[in-house]
């Protein structure tokens, strides 16, 4: 890796001199605040093209997606929806390892998805007063899968299997054309498990503006439910306060938060940052140890194994954009974490079950030194789309709560309406409110 010329000068006179990545190591010196902060858009660059896309695609529709492919993809396209047939014949080339492997990682998502389904009972808060809530899918869902520098099958399998088991009735899903205007085998297949019959070559903010208002090809939706690059997720977050379309959360560009005490291994360390900083040059992979040594050593690692890897160019771009926290015990460590919010907290010590407790804000987290995160990545059962930026502080990953919504519903008797009567009236009454009190008191008779 070159050196850095990061421009976050904070702390640099905490700083231990590893050349390219910052470590910060006092952290009481540290505008913490401002450290946390993930890919601000500064110039406002990122929103101000995203705005012109929606607009375009709600004018012109079809045709400002066709365009947009062009100039963003390199793929000029004569038909957005690719098909049953084309889907069936591009997923027949995946080899049997390759099935194997989606079918184990499908099978233990909707196992730990479907565990998700409780009944809740009916609740008399007084006699004859019934309370109690059921659910219901939200109808029609658009999943949006990522597919810009990795086509990800994996969060297709991640979105899609929540929205079949909530029993959505209409799952639309858009993902970027790859070249030759198609998309790739293991998508196909995935969408063959799933029983989808259509997906929208359409990627990046086109595709979440076509799925909020509409274009000739592509069905309107209710929700949009997505992992993307800052895009993608700039066009959800601006299109759920413009039109009458909910979304999953602000998910992202990928990032780790790696707390690590002397009884990690630095090699595991450092692939589990690596695994996220390959994501992209915007990604960000955080390690807070308690211990200098294991810094020096993680680095060492770090500095070997990104090497050796194909995505080496974006995840030292990645790396550049991370840094390293030296915190003087685990207590301090934990509370920078609940601060920073990350996506996927990993726990790299034997004392994790310790630790739990402590967790307040994180996405998903990986318990242990051998508890790689790339296990929910693929294949444990936890969902993969999580919230970013900090949004781990309010936000929860997708999950099967994500596709439905839960309706309340009550039932008075007469005795009820005994019990329950004159407070209603008394809070209408001191609310000034004299029609609710009415609706009560002809029923009191
Ligand atoms: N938070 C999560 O749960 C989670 C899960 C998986 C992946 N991710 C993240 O998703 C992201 C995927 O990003 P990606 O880029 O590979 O794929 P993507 O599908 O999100 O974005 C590709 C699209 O971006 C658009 N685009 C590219 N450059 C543009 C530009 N200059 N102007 C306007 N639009 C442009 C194009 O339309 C392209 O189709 C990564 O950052 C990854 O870390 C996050
Ligand atoms: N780490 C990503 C979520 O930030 C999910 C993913 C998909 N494929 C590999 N990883
Ligand atoms: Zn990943």
């Amino acid at each position: 890796m070159e050196e850095t010329t990061n421009s976050t000068t904070q702390g640099v006179n905490n700083t231990i001199d590893f050349k390219d990545i910052y470590v910060y190591s006092d952290l009481t010196t540290i505008d913490i605040a401002n450290l946390v902060i993930r890919n601000p858009d500064a110039d406002n660059s990122i929103s101000s093209s995203v705005e012109t896309i929606i607009a375009d695609v709600k004018h012109r529709g079809d045709q400002a997606l066709l365009e947009l492919s062009e100039r963003f993809d390199g793929v000029k396209l004569t038909d957005i929806k690719l098909g049953k047939d084309d889907i069936a014949t591009i997923a027949s080339s995946i080899s049997e390892d390759e099935k194997n492997a989606i079918d184990i990682a499908y099978r233990n998502i909707w196992k730990f998805h479907e565990s998700q389904l409780h009944a809740e009972g009916k609740v008399e808060t007084m006699p004859g007063v019934t309370c109690w809530r059921e659910v219901r899918a939200i109808e029609k869902v658009g999943l949006y899968i990522p597919g810009g520098s990795a086509v990800l099958p994996s969060t297709f399998l991640m979105l899609g299997i929540p929205a079949k088991i909530a029993g959505c009735s209409e799952i639309v899903v858009c993902s970027p054309p790859q070249k030759g205007g198609l998309i790739n085998c293991y998508l196909a297949y995935v969408a063959s498990l799933l029983g989808i019959e259509a997906i929208y070559l359409c990627g990046g903010a086109q595709a979440v503006a076509a799925m909020a208002y509409g274009s000739e090809s592509i069905p309107k939706v209710d929700k949009i439910f997505g992992p993307g690059n800052q895009y993608v997720t700039r066009a959800k977050t601006i299109i759920q306060s413009t039109s009458l379309t909910a979304i999953d959360m602000p998910a992202g560009p990928s990032e780790v938060l790696v707390i690590a005490d002397e009884t990690c291994n630095p090699a595991y360390v450092a692939a589990d940052l690596l695994a996220q900083a390959e994501h992209g040059a915007d990604s960000q992979a955080v390690l807070v140890a308690t211990s200098d040594v294991v810094i020096k050593r993680s680095i060492e690692e770090l500095k070997k194994q990104i090497e050796v890897l194909p995505r080496k160019d974006i995840a030292a771009k990645a790396i550049r954009n991370s840094y390293v926290i030296l915190a003087k015990d685990i207590e301090e460590a934990m509370e920078f974490s609940n601060v920073y919010a990350p996506e996927h907290l990993i726990l790299a010590t034997d004392h994790w079950d310790k630790l739990i407790p402590k967790v307040n804000n994180a996405g998903s987290v990986f318990l242990g030194n051998l508890t790689p995160e790339s296990a929910g990545d693929y294949a444990s059962g936890t969902n993969h789309t999580l919230p970013t930026s900090a949004y781990a502080r309010s936000y929860s990953g997708v999950s099967l709560d994500s596709f439905v919504k839960k309706i309340t519903f009550q039932h008075l008797s007469a005795e009820g309406i005994r019990n329950i009567g004159t407070a209603v009236e008394t809070l209408a009454e001191l609310e000034g409110l004299h029609a609710h009190k009415n609706a009560m008191t002809l029923r009191k008779g």
